[in-house]
């Protein structure tokens, strides 16, 4: 599902010619098949992050390649790339990223639209995810009127709308306290067995460590090793 080959990756800063190069990750190999809940541990700074953005696509390798589903997303042009992540990928953040100016159904339907699903088809499917994630007497609430375990299941309801194969999360309970953070855990673990939905999660946290079918430990830009439940 997720494949990631001899994956070299370097920050530029500075002024050109005199800029200063931080290497930050260093022939990374890594594979997630399909229906497989990875975690990715590692200290502050260690490249957790660049990784997740890398195969987001958000940054360009150095060197390297990334393949989702057998496709290089390495090789495809930014628009091509845009297109390609609405379909196959989801986001979960620590900060949520709601947009503060719409309700929890228009965060949700908010894909939908970017997608161009009909008014219908998008009216029926941001219902359903409301319910799905227990949230449809909050539809009209705006974030700042949710609790913080309830904004987190609006973006992940948003992630989840467009039904992507792969849900890669940076943090996802960073913001959430216990309680919620549990809730959360329970949910994607129920993604994974009801819709087999592959997973991709970077975290400090042993409680989400632990949910991972495999942990993968990044230290200093290589992979460690890992444990397997
Ligand atoms: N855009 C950038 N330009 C230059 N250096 C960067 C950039 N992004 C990250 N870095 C550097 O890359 C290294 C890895 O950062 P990264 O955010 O991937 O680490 P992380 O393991 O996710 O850390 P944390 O757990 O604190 O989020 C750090 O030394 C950081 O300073």
């Amino acid at each position: 599902m997720i494949q990631v080959k001899e994956l070299n990756h370097q920050f530029k800063i500075g002024k050109k010619k005199r800029e200063t190069i931080i290497p930050v990750l260093k022939n990374i190999n890594l594979e997630v098949s399909k229906g497989e809940i990875v975690t990715i541990v590692g200290k502050s700074g260690s490249g957790k992050s660049t990784l997740l953005n890398l195969i987001s696509g958000y940054i360009r390798p150095t060197e390297g390649n990334i393949f989702i589903n057998n496709q290089n997303v390495s090789e495809l042009s930014e628009g091509d790339w845009a297109n390609f992540r609405i379909n196959h990928l989801g986001f979960i953040f620590q900060s949520f990223q709601l947009i503060p100016s719409m309700t929890a159904y228009q965060n949700i339907e908010l894909p939908l639209i970017l997608k161009g699903a009909s008014e219908v088809a998008r009216k029926k499917q941001t219902l359903d995810m409301l319910e799905m994630v227990g949230l449809s007497d909050y539809k009209a609430f705006y974030p700042s009127e949710l609790s913080g375990g309830q904004q987190q299941r609006v973006s992940i309801a948003r992630a989840l709308i467009v039904k992507p194969p792969i849900i890669l999360a940076d943090e996802p309970t960073g913001s959430l306290d216990s309680e919620n953070e549990q809730e959360l855990l329970n949910f994607i673990q129920k993604l994974n067995q009801d819709h087999n939905i592959t997973f991709l999660i970077i975290t400090h946290d042993d409680q989400v460590a632990k949910i991972g079918h495999r942990t993968i430990i990044i230290k200093d830009g290589k992979i460690q090793g890992g444990r397997s439940l």
